[in-house]
Protein backbone atom coordinates (compact mmCIF):
# COMPACT_ATOMS: atom_id res chain seq x y z
CA UNK A 1 0.00 0.00 0.00
CA UNK A 2 1.55 3.36 -0.68
CA UNK A 3 1.78 6.13 1.64
CA UNK A 4 -1.01 8.46 2.27
CA UNK A 5 1.37 11.83 1.97
CA UNK A 6 4.76 10.88 -0.07
CA UNK A 7 7.56 13.79 -0.13
CA UNK A 8 10.20 13.11 -2.96
CA UNK A 9 13.09 15.28 -3.15
CA UNK A 10 11.32 18.52 -2.15
CA UNK A 11 13.72 21.69 -2.54
CA UNK A 12 11.83 25.15 -2.37
CA UNK A 13 13.12 28.53 -2.61
CA UNK A 14 12.74 31.93 -1.51
CA UNK A 15 14.65 33.84 -4.34
CA UNK A 16 18.16 32.65 -4.09
CA UNK A 17 17.48 31.22 -0.56
CA UNK A 18 16.68 27.39 -0.42
CA UNK A 19 14.74 26.75 2.79
CA UNK A 20 13.93 23.53 1.78
CA UNK A 21 16.98 20.91 0.46
CA UNK A 22 15.85 18.00 -1.38
CA UNK A 23 13.85 16.26 1.17
CA UNK A 24 11.83 13.19 1.38
CA UNK A 25 9.05 11.91 4.00
CA UNK A 26 6.36 10.04 4.19
CA UNK A 27 3.24 9.87 5.79
CA UNK A 28 0.78 6.26 6.60
CA UNK A 29 -2.60 6.08 6.74
CA UNK A 30 -3.63 6.82 10.50
CA UNK A 31 -0.15 7.50 12.22
CA UNK A 32 1.03 10.95 13.80
CA UNK A 33 4.13 11.96 12.07
CA UNK A 34 6.14 14.51 13.53
CA UNK A 35 8.37 17.05 11.71
CA UNK A 36 10.60 18.75 14.43
CA UNK A 37 13.08 21.30 14.34
CA UNK A 38 14.26 24.72 15.47
CA UNK A 39 13.34 28.22 14.46
CA UNK A 40 14.10 28.39 10.03
CA UNK A 41 14.67 24.92 9.40
CA UNK A 42 12.13 25.13 6.77
CA UNK A 43 9.29 23.33 8.62
CA UNK A 44 6.26 26.13 7.55
CA UNK A 45 7.80 26.27 4.07
CA UNK A 46 7.80 23.06 3.99
CA UNK A 47 3.77 22.54 5.05
CA UNK A 48 2.87 25.59 2.63
CA UNK A 49 4.42 23.68 0.14
CA UNK A 50 2.23 20.94 0.52
CA UNK A 51 -0.90 23.10 0.75
CA UNK A 52 -0.42 24.24 -2.69
CA UNK A 53 0.43 27.77 -1.28
CA UNK A 54 4.27 27.41 -2.71
CA UNK A 55 5.38 25.99 -5.33
CA UNK A 56 8.38 24.15 -4.91
CA UNK A 57 11.96 24.23 -7.38
CA UNK A 58 11.68 20.51 -7.72
CA UNK A 59 10.44 17.13 -6.23
CA UNK A 60 6.94 15.70 -6.21
CA UNK A 61 4.36 15.68 -3.33
CA UNK A 62 1.93 12.51 -4.00
CA UNK A 63 -1.32 13.02 -1.72
CA UNK A 64 -3.33 9.26 -1.78
CA UNK A 65 -0.89 8.33 -4.62
CA UNK A 66 -2.06 11.42 -7.10
CA UNK A 67 0.72 14.68 -7.47
CA UNK A 68 -0.05 17.89 -6.06
CA UNK A 69 2.73 19.98 -6.03
CA UNK A 70 0.97 21.84 -9.12
CA UNK A 71 -2.68 21.45 -7.72
CA UNK A 72 -4.69 24.81 -6.64
CA UNK A 73 -4.64 25.06 -2.45
CA UNK A 74 -8.46 25.09 -2.85
CA UNK A 75 -8.35 21.94 -4.87
CA UNK A 76 -5.94 20.18 -2.40
CA UNK A 77 -8.24 20.95 0.66
CA UNK A 78 -11.39 19.50 -1.38
CA UNK A 79 -9.33 16.39 -1.87
CA UNK A 80 -9.15 16.05 1.99
CA UNK A 81 -5.58 17.83 2.66
CA UNK A 82 -6.25 20.45 5.69
CA UNK A 83 -3.89 23.17 6.87
CA UNK A 84 -4.24 24.36 10.54
CA UNK A 85 -1.44 27.29 9.85
CA UNK A 86 1.25 28.77 12.17
CA UNK A 87 -0.14 31.64 14.38
CA UNK A 88 -3.75 30.45 13.96
CA UNK A 89 -4.91 33.07 11.18
CA UNK A 90 -8.37 33.19 12.51
CA UNK A 91 -10.37 36.03 11.66
CA UNK A 92 -10.65 38.20 14.97
CA UNK A 93 -14.23 40.14 13.98
CA UNK A 94 -15.63 36.82 13.11
CA UNK A 95 -17.74 34.86 15.47
CA UNK A 96 -16.50 31.80 16.02
CA UNK A 97 -19.06 29.72 14.40
CA UNK A 98 -18.49 32.28 10.83
CA UNK A 99 -14.38 31.36 11.71
CA UNK A 100 -15.74 27.36 11.39
CA UNK A 101 -17.92 27.72 8.72
CA UNK A 102 -15.40 29.18 6.58
CA UNK A 103 -13.18 25.69 6.96
CA UNK A 104 -16.10 24.87 5.13
CA UNK A 105 -15.57 26.70 2.06
CA UNK A 106 -14.06 23.90 -0.37
CA UNK A 107 -17.29 21.63 0.54
CA UNK A 108 -18.63 20.40 -3.20
CA UNK A 109 -21.80 19.11 -1.00
CA UNK A 110 -22.74 21.56 1.66
CA UNK A 111 -24.96 19.33 3.60
CA UNK A 112 -23.18 17.70 6.85
CA UNK A 113 -21.93 21.21 7.50
CA UNK A 114 -23.94 21.01 10.78
CA UNK A 115 -23.06 17.71 11.57
CA UNK A 116 -19.19 18.99 11.33
CA UNK A 117 -19.90 22.06 13.29
CA UNK A 118 -21.52 19.73 16.10
CA UNK A 119 -18.50 17.55 15.86
CA UNK A 120 -16.35 20.85 16.34
CA UNK A 121 -18.39 21.58 19.18
CA UNK A 122 -17.82 17.97 20.44
CA UNK A 123 -13.96 18.26 20.09
CA UNK A 124 -13.92 21.37 21.99
CA UNK A 125 -17.09 22.25 24.29
CA UNK A 126 -16.02 26.40 24.52
CA UNK A 127 -16.38 26.63 20.79
CA UNK A 128 -19.87 25.51 21.41
CA UNK A 129 -20.43 27.51 24.31
CA UNK A 130 -19.37 30.62 22.81
CA UNK A 131 -20.19 30.10 19.24
CA UNK A 132 -21.60 34.05 18.61
CA UNK A 133 -18.21 35.24 20.24
CA UNK A 134 -15.80 37.50 17.96
CA UNK A 135 -12.89 35.20 17.98
CA UNK A 136 -10.42 37.96 18.63
CA UNK A 137 -12.04 37.95 22.40
CA UNK A 138 -10.14 34.44 22.54
CA UNK A 139 -6.96 33.30 24.51
CA UNK A 140 -3.80 32.02 22.47
CA UNK A 141 -5.56 28.02 23.64
CA UNK A 142 -8.97 28.81 22.23
CA UNK A 143 -7.86 30.75 19.14
CA UNK A 144 -5.57 27.18 18.64
CA UNK A 145 -9.15 25.31 19.20
CA UNK A 146 -10.47 27.16 16.88
CA UNK A 147 -8.10 27.23 14.29
CA UNK A 148 -8.09 23.34 14.74
CA UNK A 149 -11.86 23.12 14.48
CA UNK A 150 -11.66 25.10 11.50
CA UNK A 151 -9.47 22.89 9.32
CA UNK A 152 -11.19 20.07 10.78
CA UNK A 153 -14.68 21.44 8.73
CA UNK A 154 -13.02 19.98 5.58
CA UNK A 155 -13.59 16.70 6.85
CA UNK A 156 -9.41 16.25 6.33
CA UNK A 157 -8.09 12.57 5.53
CA UNK A 158 -5.04 14.30 6.53
CA UNK A 159 -4.52 17.10 8.59
CA UNK A 160 -1.37 19.39 9.51
CA UNK A 161 -0.74 21.23 12.59
CA UNK A 162 1.74 24.15 11.74
CA UNK A 163 3.03 24.28 15.93
CA UNK A 164 -0.20 24.27 17.69
CA UNK A 165 1.79 24.40 21.23
CA UNK A 166 3.15 28.37 20.48
CA UNK A 167 3.00 30.48 23.02
CA UNK A 168 0.53 28.03 25.39
CA UNK A 169 0.42 27.23 28.82
CA UNK A 170 1.67 23.90 30.01
CA UNK A 171 -1.96 22.46 30.73
CA UNK A 172 -3.27 24.11 27.47
CA UNK A 173 -0.78 22.57 25.26
CA UNK A 174 -1.20 19.57 26.94
CA UNK A 175 -5.22 19.85 26.12
CA UNK A 176 -4.36 20.65 22.33
CA UNK A 177 -2.16 17.75 22.06
CA UNK A 178 -4.58 15.16 23.89
CA UNK A 179 -7.07 16.09 20.73
CA UNK A 180 -4.05 15.13 18.26
CA UNK A 181 -4.46 11.87 19.92
CA UNK A 182 -8.38 12.13 19.94
CA UNK A 183 -8.23 12.66 16.26
CA UNK A 184 -6.05 9.75 15.39
CA UNK A 185 -8.37 7.84 17.14
CA UNK A 186 -11.36 8.91 15.35
CA UNK A 187 -9.42 8.52 12.07
CA UNK A 188 -7.65 11.58 10.83
CA UNK A 189 -4.46 11.04 9.93
CA UNK A 190 -1.50 13.99 11.08
CA UNK A 191 1.27 15.79 9.96
CA UNK A 192 2.40 17.67 13.19
CA UNK A 193 4.87 20.61 12.91
CA UNK A 194 6.49 21.53 16.32
CA UNK A 195 9.44 23.18 18.00
CA UNK A 196 8.54 21.48 21.13
CA UNK A 197 10.03 18.02 20.28
CA UNK A 198 8.98 16.52 23.71
CA UNK A 199 5.20 17.23 23.05
CA UNK A 200 4.83 16.21 19.50
CA UNK A 201 7.05 13.14 19.79
CA UNK A 202 5.53 11.59 22.95
CA UNK A 203 2.60 11.32 20.97
CA UNK A 204 4.14 10.56 16.68
CA UNK A 205 4.57 6.76 15.17
CA UNK A 206 7.02 8.33 13.58
CA UNK A 207 9.20 11.22 13.34
CA UNK A 208 11.74 13.46 11.09
CA UNK A 209 14.26 16.29 12.52
CA UNK A 210 14.62 18.81 10.05
CA UNK A 211 17.47 21.26 10.42
CA UNK A 212 18.12 24.01 7.64
CA UNK A 213 16.14 22.50 5.11
CA UNK A 214 17.60 19.10 5.03
CA UNK A 215 16.18 15.79 7.33
CA UNK A 216 18.68 14.63 9.26
CA UNK A 217 17.39 11.82 11.68
CA UNK A 218 14.03 10.00 11.05
CA UNK A 219 12.62 7.18 13.58
CA UNK A 220 10.14 6.54 15.60
CA UNK A 221 8.93 8.82 18.22
CA UNK A 222 9.69 6.63 21.23
CA UNK A 223 13.41 6.24 19.45
CA UNK A 224 13.68 10.01 18.94
CA UNK A 225 12.54 10.88 22.47
CA UNK A 226 16.03 8.75 23.82
CA UNK A 227 18.18 9.41 20.86
CA UNK A 228 21.28 11.18 22.52
CA UNK A 229 21.85 14.48 19.79
CA UNK A 230 17.85 14.85 19.94
CA UNK A 231 17.94 15.21 23.78
CA UNK A 232 20.98 17.38 23.85
CA UNK A 233 19.59 19.30 20.89
CA UNK A 234 15.58 19.61 21.86
CA UNK A 235 15.06 18.67 24.75
CA UNK A 236 17.98 20.94 26.09
CA UNK A 237 19.80 17.80 27.97
CA UNK A 238 23.73 17.61 28.04
N1 LIG B 1 8.77 34.79 2.65
C1 LIG B 1 10.07 34.49 2.82
N2 LIG B 1 11.01 35.12 2.10
C2 LIG B 1 12.33 34.82 2.24
N3 LIG B 1 12.81 33.89 3.09
C3 LIG B 1 11.90 33.22 3.84
C4 LIG B 1 10.49 33.48 3.74
N4 LIG B 1 9.86 32.68 4.61
C5 LIG B 1 10.82 31.94 5.22
N5 LIG B 1 12.04 32.27 4.74
C6 LIG B 1 13.32 31.66 5.14
O1 LIG B 1 13.24 30.26 4.88
C7 LIG B 1 13.83 29.51 5.93
C8 LIG B 1 12.84 28.52 6.50
O2 LIG B 1 11.75 29.21 7.13
P1 LIG B 1 10.48 28.48 7.74
O3 LIG B 1 9.53 29.53 8.20
O4 LIG B 1 9.99 27.47 6.80
O5 LIG B 1 11.11 27.75 9.00
P2 LIG B 1 10.41 27.08 10.23
O6 LIG B 1 11.15 25.84 10.49
O7 LIG B 1 8.95 26.96 10.01
O8 LIG B 1 10.67 28.12 11.38
P3 LIG B 1 9.64 28.89 12.31
O9 LIG B 1 9.34 27.96 13.38
O10 LIG B 1 10.41 30.08 12.76
O11 LIG B 1 8.47 29.25 11.44
C9 LIG B 1 14.35 30.54 6.93
O12 LIG B 1 15.70 30.76 6.67
C10 LIG B 1 13.53 31.76 6.63
O13 LIG B 1 14.24 32.93 6.97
Amino acid sequence: MSAMLEVRDLEVAYGKIVAVKKISFSVEQGQVVSLIGTNGAGKTTTLRTISGLLRPTSGEILFQGERIEQVAAHDIVARGLAHSPEGRRIFPRLSVEENLMLGAFARKDPSGVRTDLDAAYDLFPILGERRKQPAGTFSGGEQQMLAMGRAMMSRPKLLMLDEPSMGLSPIMMKRIMSTVTELQRQGTTILLVEQNAQAALKRADYGYVLEVGKIVLSGSGSDLLVNDSVRKAYLGED
